[in-house]
């Protein structure tokens, strides 16, 4: 007699849970799904499906609140028709807003809250379980995206090679860091094996995890996504109220009238208008990167450090401890800009950073501000955060499920803690890109860095059972006490 068959995959049933993440520059929705009928949170959770919200934030909607309501509408609708009828009722629904609503919030808390109460109308006209808007602290920020890159993270191979180290001494198992960079605020997160939190205690976030107590390091600069710190950079040029500035961060030929009152208009430059200012002025672009790098550079503060180290404005950083994942803007640029690639050294992206910037304007003709980011990204990751050569390890993220404090997010507000180890691994093709910095070398060999060394040690390590016992402790449990 043959054997009683199981449901057919695509008939087992399905949770699912819903995010939008309400961005500085724009709103994402993200529909996750899992086994429904799986033990104790062992079937993993995959991204079923993502929408971009058409237009900016919800925090650029202040003057007209009931807009920001209305143009989740379509996405949501999208979302109606990809969870099936059924599971409607009991499947939550989250928004997270994250730095350009803190900053709205910090400028003009009454209009935030319009915002918000235009959003909650609007998402409550849909059938699912609306579980609340609110804004996300800096720390949750930064902490939720270290979870997601936990939770997907795919050996890649430098993870392969700290793994090897196994257990930390300090911490349990190695983790991934996580760097996002958005439109109005950067997070770096990560464990460091000498760091207990205790000498700023505001940067750390302690929890369990498969009875390791881990303590996370996190840090959000507020204003240091890379459309604030644009504004920062123009600030720095334009103190005396000049009608024409030559930036090197734009390319030669590029021009632009720029408003004084629009570019000064946001909490992070706010107050420092220069007096007297006319109303525009023309930005011209001359594109020299390295004197785009030392403005860039002014925006840091590297002058005061009251602790044992920092990384800038007197923020508390310990050892780095990599490897890291970048994900977000710190993606879209180096993948624009053709450098993700794992062989080129680092002074490599300098030099082709520098012919990008230096190319005019008639030749690139749209997106102007990659020079800028490019040159941003570069020295936030070598100046700011202080990474260095070969110890430590930045992947971008190329495919796969979005990473973002989204899914840690969800996993979290669901208690969806797994007990077991998972029967498959993480989202199939995940990959992270190796950034040069990663592979530069010092009296060492060059670390595993092509795609094709990276997916063999995968393969290797998925078909060993230590591979499934490491997952194990990437699962999450009691996470975050925030
Ligand atoms: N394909 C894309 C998508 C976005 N961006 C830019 O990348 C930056 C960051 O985008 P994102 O990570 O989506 O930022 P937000 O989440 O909107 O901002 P924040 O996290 O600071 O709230 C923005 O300047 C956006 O315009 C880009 O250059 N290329
Ligand atoms: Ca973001």
């Amino acid at each position: 007699m043959a054997k009683p068959q199981g449901p057919h995959p695509g008939l087992m049933l399905q949770n699912y849970g819903i995010v939008l993440d309400a961005g500085s520059s724009h709103t994402a929705l993200y529909i996750y799904a899992w086994p429904a009928e799986k033990d104790n949170n062992t079937g993993r959770v995959e991204q079923t499906h993502s929408c971009k919200v058409k237009g900016k934030g919800i925090s650029s909607y202040a003057s007209q609140p009931w807009k920001a309501g209305e143009s989740l509408t379509l996405c949501m609708q999208e979302a109606e028709q990809k969870v099936p009828n059924k599971r409607h009722h009991e499947t939550p629904l989250y928004l997270g807003a994250t730095a350009g609503m803190r900053l709205l919030n910090m400028e003009n808390s009454s209009a935030s809250d319009k915002v918000f109460q235009a959003v909650e109308k609007a998402l409550q006209k849909f059938p699912f379980s609306y579980q609340g808007a609110r804004i996300l602290s800096g720390q949750e920020e930064g902490a939720f995206g270290w979870v997601t890159v936990n939770y997907l993270d795919d050996l890649c191979s430098c993870c392969v090679l700290t793994s090897m180290r196994f257990l930390s001494p300090s911490q349990g198992l190695e983790t991934t860091g996580a760097l996002d960079l958005g439109g109005a605020s950067t997070q770096i997160s990560f464990v460091s094996d000498n760091y207990d939190g205790s000498e700023s205690p505001s940067n750390s976030v302690t929890f369990r995890l498969y009875g390791n107590d881990y303590n996370l390091y996190t840090h959000s600069f507020l204003c240091y996504g890379k459309d604030q710190v644009l504004r920062l950079a123009l600030a720095q040029q334009t103190q005396s109220g000049p009608r024409t500035i030559l930036d090197p961060c734009f390319h030669p030929g590029y021009t632009e009238i720029k408003n004084y009152s629009v570019l000064y208009d946001s909490p992070c430059v706010s107050g420092r208008k220069p007096q007297g200012a006319p109303e525009n002025f023309t930005l011209r672009g001359n594109g020299s990167f390295g004197q785009c790098q030392e403005i860039v550079k002014s925006v840091f503060n590297f002058t005061s450090c009251k602790y044992s180290q920092c990384s800038f404005n007197g923020v508390f950083q310990p050892l780095l401890q990599g490897p890291f994942g970048a994900f977000s803007a710190y993606y879209f640029v180096m993948n624009f800009l053709n450098l993700t690639d794992t062989s080129i050294p680092l002074d490599t992206v300098k030099d082709k950073l520098a012919r990008y910037c230096a190319t005019p304007w008639d030749e690139v003709s749209y997106l102007a501000e990659y020079c800028f980011s490019g040159t941003y990204i570069l020295t936030l990751l070598t100046e700011g955060y202080n990474f260095t050569f070969p110890s430590s390890c930045v992947y971008f993220q190329i495919k796969g499920s979005d990473a973002g404090w989204t899914l840690g997010y969800m996993l979290n507000l669901t208690n969806m803690i797994p007990a077991e180890a998972p029967d498959k691994p993480p989202l199939p093709h995940y990959v992270w890109a190796v950034l040069p910095i990663c592979g530069k070398v010092k009296g060492q060999r060059m670390l595993l860095n092509t795609v094709l060394q990276i997916t063999w040690i995968q393969g290797l390590f998925r078909r060993t059972k230590a591979f499934s016992q490491w997952r194990v402790h990437l699962w999450l449990k009691d996470i975050l006490s925030i």
